[in-house]
């Protein structure tokens, strides 16, 4: 027994350093490998200022107690260029409109792609649009779509956004409240379906007009469901799918749980994956059978993608159908949400200040009667007050609050040098509210934007930006813009609008990947003699 004690004490002796070096290493290159996964990237970036972080959680809990105003509590004590960490994910926030030039202009070709947040990460159909692709790639798409952006084929849209809007808002219903943002969010996406596929969803038809089958009925509705269902759920908080909340905390687990997770039926993850891909397939059929069209014409935005496409063989190799379907897609899901919510935002602001809706019915009318509609020169200069009265309600509500970027080199923004990889995102809704540009900030003065005024000629001339800045801009603002005029004008000749009783006050909102109303704007419709 003794010689069995002495034998196992030496193998202990000789044998446990042996065996603790490797074991020790080991645990060393763990304990470094998790230290630099979650804190290389902040390392980059520890010297621009901001409030200390949580490991994983970062300043999440900071969104989850202010809400997206974060951002403008954060620049009041931090400055206009701060670090917010989106879980374990630093971003550089950018809060000033000389900094933004900076960004998204004066040193563009080092900033000129997109950090792909979580929501997107998992989402192939929405990486592939002109939104999120990059470099060499993201300028042949951007140069093929601006060549059919053209001003002459905006004027040629304007009949058709007229009959869609006529359409959609004759009769409203004097007698109960309107759910305003309902029906300017089918408005809004029959026009671009439109404009995008050339295909008519008949969303905002009344009822009884509805001349599509049953069938046909249903198939549309399904495919809009799922469009607002695909992106609803692209959540910014930890409201979102596992996979998304994954993506957030710890990105590397998000796509391997993602494969798994959409695989587990009923799971978030399942829904959204079977919504992307009846959405992809139903697109690559329109992709498909247009593509075989031989006298396609040129009267939609997938029809001209497609010619040029032929044209070009540049734009041959960039363009295969599944980028096609995408950047359409994304057409009918950037040009819905963020339009319908703009309008909805005047409708209720308006609403508010009778001073204001004063002036737009003095500017409407005096254009001339009723059935004279405006061409796309009328809308351009004809309406100053409108002008003033969208930008104002832009600022005040900004659908898009922040823009994201990436550097693709090291670069130094307003004394920082920021490495290769670091997103850089551009915080317009403060910008947006920041006093030293709008005095008075929370209250709605169209006048602020009148060309004549103080206020305007003091403004530095990026402190509005709500679609964004430089050459990779919102490129659909001139689209929405004439839309939206156009809307106001055939709205305010033939109606007025007051709140619901119903109404929240403040307004109330959801965040997702652009602003949504949490419960719907609510208004009482009056119709003009
Ligand atoms: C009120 C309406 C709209 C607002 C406020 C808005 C806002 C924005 C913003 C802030 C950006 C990012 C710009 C940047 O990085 O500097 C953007 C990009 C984009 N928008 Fe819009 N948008 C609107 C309507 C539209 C419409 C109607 C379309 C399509 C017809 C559209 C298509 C796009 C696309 C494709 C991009 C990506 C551009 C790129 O990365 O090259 N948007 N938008």
């Amino acid at each position: 027994m003794e010689l069995l004690a002495a034998n196992f004490h030496s193998f202990i002796n000789t044998a446990l350093p042996l065996i603790k070096a490797p074991v020790i290493c080991t645990i060393l290159a763990v304990v470094g490998g998790v230290l630099g996964y979650f804190y290389g990237p902040y390392w980059g970036v520890r010297k621009v200022p901001g409030p200390p972080a949580l490991p994983l959680l970062g300043h999440l809990p900071l969104l989850a107690k202010h809400g997206p105003d974060v951002f403008s509590v954060l620049a009041n004590r931090y400055g206009p260029i701060f670090r917010f960490h989106m879980g374990r994910q630093p971003l550089v926030i950018v809060a000033d409109p000389e900094l933004c030039k900076e960004v998204g202009i004066k040193k563009f070709k080092y900033i000129s792609n997109r950090s792909i947040p979580s929501p997107i990460a998992s989402s192939p159909l929405h990486q592939k649009g002109l939104f999120f692709t990059k470099d060499s790639r993201w300028s042949t798409m951007r140069n093929t779509i601006l060549s059919v952006y053209q001003p002459s084929h905006l004027a040629k849209l304007v009949p058709t956004m007229q009959e869609f809007i006529e359409s959609a808002t004759q009769n409203l219903d004097t007698k109960q409240d309107l759910t305003f943002s309902d029906l300017s969010l089918k408005l809004a996406t029959d026009v671009i379906g439109q404009a995008a596929f050339g295909v008519d969803f008949g969303l905002s038809k009344p009822k009884l007009e509805k001349v599509c089958a049953k069938q046909e009925d249903d198939q549309v509705q399904e495919f809009i469901n799922q469009h607002i269902y695909s992106t609803s759920q692209l959540k910014m908080d930890l409201s979102g799918s596992l996979s998304i909340i994954l993506g957030l905390l710890i990105p590397i687990l998000q796509e391997p749980f993602r494969q798994i997770l959409k695989r587990i039926r009923g799971t978030m993850d399942w829904k959204v994956d079977r919504t992307n891909q009846n959405l992809s397939s139903r697109l690559d059929q329109i992709v498909e059978k247009r593509m075989k069209e031989k006298e396609r014409g040129s009267k939609d935005f997938l029809s001209l993608i497609l010619n040029a496409r032929e044209s070009e063989a540049a734009s041959k190799n960039v363009f295969t159908s599944d980028y096609v379907s995408a950047v359409t897609y994304e057409h009918l899901l950037a040009g819905s949400a963020t339009t319908s919510f703009t309008l909805s935002c005047i409708i209720y602001l308006v609403s508010g200040h009778p001073n204001v809706e004063k002036k737009i019915l003095e500017e409407i009318d005096l254009f001339g009667p009723r059935d004279k509609i405006p061409n796309a020169h009328d809308l351009q200069n004809k309406f100053p007050y409108l002008d003033q009265v969208i930008k104002e309600a832009m600022r005040f509500y900004t659908v898009s609050p922040l823009v994201a970027r990436e550097t693709s080199a090291e670069v130094n923004i307003g004394g920082y040098a920021l490495p290769k990889g670091t997103w850089v995102w551009l915080a317009l809704g403060v910008l947006a509210k920041d006093p030293k540009n709008f005095p008075e900030p929370e209250k709605f003065k169209p006048e602020r934007f009148d060309p004549n005024g103080e206020e305007e000629k003091r403004r530095h001339p990026y402190a509005n930006i709500p679609f964004g800045i430089g050459p990779r801009a919102c490129i659909g603002q001139k689209f929405s813009l004439q839309e939206i005029k156009l809307s106001m004008i055939h709205l305010y000749r033939n109606y007025i609008f007051r709140l619901s009783p119903k109404m929240e006050n403040p307004l109330e909102f959801n965040y997702g990947i652009v602003l949504n109303f949490r419960h719907g704007v609510k208004v009482q419709v009056i119709k003009r003699e």
